[in-house]
């Protein structure tokens, strides 16, 4: 299905698996390009925030999209998954996929495998899927599906994790001491974000608002943020925003944040955004041995000595043997390096990364860094 349009799309890398899981490190994936892929974005979002609002506005709004919907809901007794997709027309073709082993957000990786593979039996009949998580889902492991299974992975493409939260009761969320010491749903939820409405709008004033939003940005400042009242959002904002592939164009979007404005809020929280710029060439294999030590390993420690460990990590870097530059996308665990455009004539070759996870602190991460930074 090649064209000439499509031939200067990069081709991605092999992904990348920690060191303890032999059988997936040897699988490498076919090149692909994305634009034969279905998208997909994740709609997330604490308990009642408006996801499904959301979700009900996206389905009825005028788009050129033929929408497939995968919800997860905790029925009575039984996990039923709800496929449905809309034409353009207005249209309800509607399909119920039962799934014997629970829903998507126990981390049941197969069960949410399997309801995306039978809804891919319905391909051709929609051209982007929105999967809604249940109110107490970690979307980490579900974005994982899509770079973990090679059969999913080739034929759909992660587009973005859209986190919805209710502006009234997520400082309560928020605050939420979970007994085990992990980081709760709500935090999760945010630091994984590549948007976040800000919902429920209507329900607070102004200053709230600005509060709400000054110590969501604490946790994650790489996300886009948009105010809604019942979720009426620009689908231009959600949907087709490429946030995990050669999206160049987010990561030139990376601000330098300092944590110094929002640090008040960090006396009880440890999910935070450390982003960073170096001038020069880093070295590929030095690259990928800080990579695992960062996220494998978690050898590289914080200031206290303490384990920092990744949520989301996104990076325009320069590497010294590639002639363009090249996009790292993770989460959690998994990372990919995908070469995209060239270096601009005039264009300062750097590296810019943005990290957002537990216990990150900027000085650890930098100096790590800098060990095999050369400067041009
Ligand atoms: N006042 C107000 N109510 C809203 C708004 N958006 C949604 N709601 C209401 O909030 C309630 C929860 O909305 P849902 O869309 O069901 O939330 P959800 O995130 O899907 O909820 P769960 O699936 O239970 O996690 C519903 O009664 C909505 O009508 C809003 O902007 N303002």
């Amino acid at each position: 299905m090649a064209s000439d349009e499509e031939d200067d799309i990069p081709e991605l890398v092999p992904l990348s698996f920690p060191k303890d899981d032999s059988s997936q490190q040897e699988k490498e994936r076919e090149p692909q390009t994305s634009r034969n892929k279905v998208p997909v974005t994740i709609i997330t979002g604490f308990l009642g925030a408006g996801k499904t609002t959301l979700l009900n506005y996206i389905l009825t709004e005028q788009h050129k999209k033929r929408i497939a919907v995968i919800l997860n809901e905790f029925g009575e007794g039984s996990a039923v998954e709800k496929s449905m997709a809309v034409g353009q027309s207005g249209e309800l073709y509607e399909e119920w996929l039962e799934l014997r082993n629970g829903c998507l957000c126990c981390s049941v990786r197969d069960a949410g495998v399997k309801a995306i593979e039978n809804l891919m039996e319905y391909k051709g009949k929609f051209d982007y899927i929105l999967l809604e998580t249940t109110g107490l889902a970690d979307p980490g492991p579900i974005a994982s599906i899509f770079w973990l299974d090679d059969g999913l992975g080739s034929s759909l493409i992660l587009d973005g994790i859209v986190t919805v939260v209710d502006a009234k009761y997520i400082h309560k969320q928020l605050d939420e001491v979970k007994g085990d010491g992990s980081i709760n749903e709500a935090i999760r939820q945010i630091g994984l974000a590549d948007v976040i409405i800000i919902n429920k709008c209507d329900l607070i004033n102004d200053d709230e608002i600005s509060t709400v939003i000054q110590r969501i940005r604490s946790i994650n400042s790489m996300a886009n943020f948009i105010q809604t009242i019942r979720s009426k959002v620009n689908l231009d904002d959600i949907l087709d925003i490429n946030c995990y592939t050669t999206s160049d164009k987010s990561i030139g979007k990376i601000e330098l944040y300092s944590q110094s404005t929002t640090d008040q809020y960090h006396i009880d929280k440890s999910v935070n955004t450390v982003t960073f710029e170096v001038i020069g060439s880093i070295n590929e294999n030095k690259l990928e041995e800080w990579l695992q030590e960062l996220l494998w390993e978690k050898s590289i420690k914080n200031k206290n000595g303490k384990e920092m460990n990744i949520m989301r990590m996104k990076g325009l870097l320069c590497i010294e043997s590639s002639p363009v530059k090249v996009i790292l996308q993770c989460v959690n665990e998994l990372y990919e390096l995908i070469p995209t455009s060239g270096w601009e004539e005039n264009e300062e070759q750097l590296n810019r990364l943005v990290f957002i996870g537990v216990n990150l602190d900027k000085e650890s991460l930098l100096t790590s860094f800098n060990t095999f930074t050369k400067l041009q």
